[in-house]
């Protein structure tokens, strides 16, 4: 496996480890098991609580990260077919649920954390873009006497013609990006985007930067999702959205046992016809069934420092879009 070598994923195992450490002697106070010595019980107990899952696997913490790299470094030429055929292309409406909530304005500065293959980035363009035309074109007509010349020179000015949005791609895997950047390019997306490798744990960039923080199937993955939310509130400016697209809990009992059987029985085999990768989405569908419900992942959003914190169910819960507000 090729890990990333960059020193976000080297800290994010060092923040991982203090917090075991602090975990550990908290379940040592609390602990009473008799005739083991004290530090045999801290360093069994250290060692239980440096573990996580990946998937239904128990796994140490600090191997997590890898983990979900391999995943995406497997699977990332195959990702974008896989999701239309897996989801029947109901994935697309999702995604165009998400801009649809977001809503944005002209100017709005958007990081896309997890942003993958830039699903999302696109989506956000095309929007601002289409957006800022029929502004554009209202204007025009109001503006009678302008010459054809000048008519054509505001169409030609590319950056112009998103009214000054931008979009950064965030994302921990470099196999990832470079399916997105390949597919920008034949798509003929290049003003106003911009790809960055970098971890949602640690993210590279300053304070109060970003109007909208969007993360589309990606919080799933991350080892420390309170961190993640965290920075997420760190890099917004004050007024600036959270958004969140992830799978969720279906509230349909018999949705979920025919969506039980689907994910099982159909999704791993559909990997390994299509990517030849079972284990990676076997662990698609396990990670989404310990991902918290709607009502525990609102909690963590509020506890992060996010007000106004709100979710929609789409689909009878299969997904979720989570909102919220930095003040
Ligand atoms: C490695 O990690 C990953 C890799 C990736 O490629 C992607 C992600 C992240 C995910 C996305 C970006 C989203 C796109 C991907 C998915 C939606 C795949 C995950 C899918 C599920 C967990 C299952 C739910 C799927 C859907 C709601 C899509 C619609 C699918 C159907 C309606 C299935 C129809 C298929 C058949 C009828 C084929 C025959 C099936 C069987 C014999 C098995 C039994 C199946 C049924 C009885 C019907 C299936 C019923 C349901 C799925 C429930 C339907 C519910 C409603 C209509 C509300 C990533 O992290
Ligand atoms: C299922 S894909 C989602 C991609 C895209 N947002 C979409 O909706 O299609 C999950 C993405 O999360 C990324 N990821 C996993 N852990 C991450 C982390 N700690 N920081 C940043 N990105 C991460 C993976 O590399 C992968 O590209």
């Amino acid at each position: 496996m090729a890990a990333p070598k960059s020193c976000a994923l080297w800290s994010y195992c060092g923040r991982g480890w203090s917090q075991a450490m602090w975990g550990g002697q908290l379940l040592g106070l609390r602990s009473s098991w008799p005739g083991t010595p004290l530090s045999a019980r801290l360093l069994s107990q250290e060692k239980r609580a440096t573990e996580t899952h990946f998937g239904f696997e128990t796994v140490p913490e600090e191997e997590k990260g890898g983990k979900v790299y391999q995943v995406f470094e497997s699977v990332a030429k195959k990702y974008d077919v896989m999701n239309d055929m897996m989801s029947l292309g109901i994935h697309r409406v999702w995604k165009d649920l998400l801009l649809w909530k977001m809503r944005p304005l002209p100017g709005t500065q958007l990081l896309d954390v997890a942003g993958g293959t830039g699903d999302i980035a696109f989506r956000f363009l095309n929007y601002v873009q289409s957006h800022h035309q029929s502004k554009q074109k209202r204007q025009l007509r109001a503006q009678q006497n302008l010459s054809w010349e000048e008519i054509a020179k505001k169409y030609q000015n590319e950056e112009d013609s998103l009214g000054g949005s931008r979009v950064m791609v965030c994302d921990i895997n470099k196999e990832m990006l470079k399916v997105g950047k390949q597919k920008a390019l034949a798509q003929g997306y290049r003003a106003g985007l911009a790809w960055v490798l970098g971890d949602a744990e640690e993210l590279p960039f300053d304070d109060d930067k970003f109007d909208i923080y969007t993360i589309a199937f990606g919080i799933r993955n991350v080892t420390h999702i309170d961190q993640a939310l965290q920075e997420a509130h760190r890099v917004l400016k004050p007024g600036g959205q959270f958004l969140c697209l992830e799978f969720s809990q279906v509230n349909n009992p018999l949705i979920s046992r025919l969506y039980d059987l689907y994910s099982f029985q159909v999704i791993p085999v559909l990997g390994e016809v299509i990517a030849g990768d079972w284990k990676s989405y076997q662990y698609l569908v396990e990670s989404i069934r310990r991902f918290p419900s709607q009502e525990e992942f609102k909690e963590m959003i509020e506890d992060a420092g996010f007000h106004k914190v709100t979710y929609e169910s789409l689909t009878s819960g299969i997904v979720a879009i989570h909102s919220g507000f930095k003040l």
